[in-house]
C-alpha cells in the first residue's frame, strides 16, 4: 500500500467507494480472490495493522488470530466498507480456520521491548511463540508467504525455517523477516537531513533487524545529495538506533506500532501484488540468502508469483559501508545460529 493510496482512501467518500479500486486497476471483480491472516492481531502492531490491511483492496478475507481480543478488534475493523470479510478468532483452537486457505501470513505476535533490553533479550518468550504459530502454518497453510515480524527478527526467522524443514514444507522462496521498518526510517531521516522530498527517497537496507546489523546504504540513496560523511555517519547509527528511539520516548509502554503497521501493509502489499503478477515488485527483507557467508540476510528481493523471485545483490558499496558489513557479520551469525539450534533442541 502507497502512501498515496492511503491519502487517497482517506478523501474519498463512501458514496464514491465503488469507483476508488476501477481508478487503481483493480476492479474488485477482476482483483484474485486473497486471504490474509494476521497472528497477533489484538497487539499493538496488530490492531493498526489490521485497520491498513482493511483498507487494502488486494485482500477479500481478512482473519484476525490472537490468543484473544481479537472478536472486539474483528467487529470493529468489520464495519469499514471496503473489499475484505472479517473474521476475529481467539484461542488455539481456531487457529486452524484462521489459516486455512491463507495466501499470506502476518506474524506479530509475542512481547516487545522494554527501555534497557536489546531484541535478543526476546529471544526466550518470542521463539517459542514464532516456533508453535508456525508449526500451525505448516498444518493449515503450507503454501502461504509467511511475513515474521516478531523480535528478533535474526532468530525467529532461522526458527520459522527449521520448523518447516521438520514438517517437510520449507520453501526459502515463501519466507520473510520484516525490516521493512528500516527502510521507512532510513528514508524519512535521510529525507529530513538532504531536505530533499521524501516522497522521492529510496534506501536499500540490509543485513538482519537489530543494531550493528541493520545497514542502510545510503550511498545508493536517491535522490542522491552530497552529505558529508559525519552526516552518513549519524543516519546511520540514527537508522540502527530506530527502534531504541520508540522504546525509550514510550517509557515502558512497549516499541514501535504504528510506524510498524505501516511498514508491515507495505511490505504485505507487495506480497500481493507479487502474487497477482504486478511486475518488478522490489522489497528489502530478511530471506535465506547467497549474497554472503551467511544463510540469512536481508537485501532488496523481487516478489513474484512464488514469492522471492530474485535475491538481488548489493551493488556498489562505499568503504564506511564495506566495514559496517564485515562488522555485522559475527552478531548476525550468532542470532541465526541460536534460531536454528533453539528449533532443533
Ligand atoms: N520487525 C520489526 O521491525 C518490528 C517492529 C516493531 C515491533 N516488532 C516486534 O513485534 C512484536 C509485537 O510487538 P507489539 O508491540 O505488537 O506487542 P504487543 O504486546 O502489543 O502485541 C503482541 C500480541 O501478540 C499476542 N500473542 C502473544 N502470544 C501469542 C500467540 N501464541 N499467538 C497469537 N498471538 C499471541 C498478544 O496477545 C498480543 O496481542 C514484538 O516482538 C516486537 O519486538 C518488530
Ligand atoms: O526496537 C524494537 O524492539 C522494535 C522493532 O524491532 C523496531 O525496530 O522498532
Amino acid at each position: 500500500m502507497t502512501t498515496s493510496m492511503l491519502a487517497y482512501l482517506a478523501r474519498r467518500t463512501p458514496s464514491t467507494g465503488a469507483s476508488y479500486l476501477t481508478r487503481r486497476g483493480f476492479a474488485s471483480d477482476s482483483a484474485p480472490v486473497r486471504k490474509v491472516a494476521i497472528l497477533g492481531a489484538a497487539g499493538g502492531i496488530g490492531q493498526p495493522l489490521s485497520l491498513l490491511m482493511k483498507l487494502n483492496p488486494l485482500v477479500s478475507r481478512l482473519a484476525l488470530y490472537d490468543i484473544s481480543g481479537t472478536p472486539g478488534v474483528a467487529a470493529d475493523v468489520s464495519h469499514i466498507n471496503t473489499r475484505s470479510e472479517v473474521l476475529g478468532f481467539a484461542g488455539e483452537e481456531q487457529l486452524e480456520k484462521a489459516l486455512k486457505g491463507a495466501d499470506v501470513v502476518i506474524i506479530p505476535a509475542g512481547v516487545p521491548r522494554k527501555p534497557g533490553m536489546t531484541r535478543d533479550d526476546l529471544f526466550n518468550i518470542n521463539a517459542g511463540i514464532v516456533k508453535s504459530l508456525c508449526g500451525a502454518v505448516a498444518k493449515y497453510c503450507p503454501h502461504a508467504l509467511v511475513n515474521v515480524i516478531s523480535n528478533p527478527v535474526n532468530s525467529t526467522v532461522p526458527i520459522a525455517s527449521e520448523v518447516f524443514k521438520k514438517a517437510g514444507t520449507y520453501d526459502e522462496k515463501r519466507l520473510f523477516g520484516v525490516t521493512t521498518l528500516d527502510v521507512v526510517r532510513a528514508k524519512t531521516f535521510y529525507a529530513g537531513k538532504a531536505k530533499v522530498n521524501v516522497a522521492d527517497v529510496n534506501v536499500p537496507v540490509v543485513g538482519g533487524h537489530a543494531g550493528v546489523t541493520i545497514l542502510p546504504l545510503f550511498s545508493q540513496a536517491t535522490s542522491s545529495a552530497n552529505l558529508a560523511n559525519e552526516e552518513i555517519e549519524a543516519l546511520t547509527k540514527r537508522t540502527q538506533d530506530g527502534g531504541t528511539e520508540v522504546v525509550e520516548a514510550k517509557a515502558g509502554k512497549g516499541s514501535a506500532t504504528l510506524s510498524m503497521a505501516y511498514a508491515g501493509a507495505i511490505f504485505a502489499d507487495a506480497c500481493l501484488k507479487g502474487l497477482n503478477g504486478v511486475p518488478d515488485v522490489v522489497e528489502c527483507s530478511f530471506v535465506q540468502s547467497t549474497v554472503t557467508d551467511l544463510p540469512f540476510f536481508a537485501s532488496k528481493v523481487r516478489l513474484g508469483k512464488n514469492g522471492v523471485e530474485e535475491v538481488l545483490g548489493l551493488g556498489a558499496l562505499s568503504d564506511y559501508e564495506k566495514q559496517g558489513l564485515e562488522a555485522l557479520k559475527p552478531e548476525l551469525k550468532s542470532s541465526i545460529e541460536k534460531g536454528i539450534k533453539f528449533a532443533n533442541a
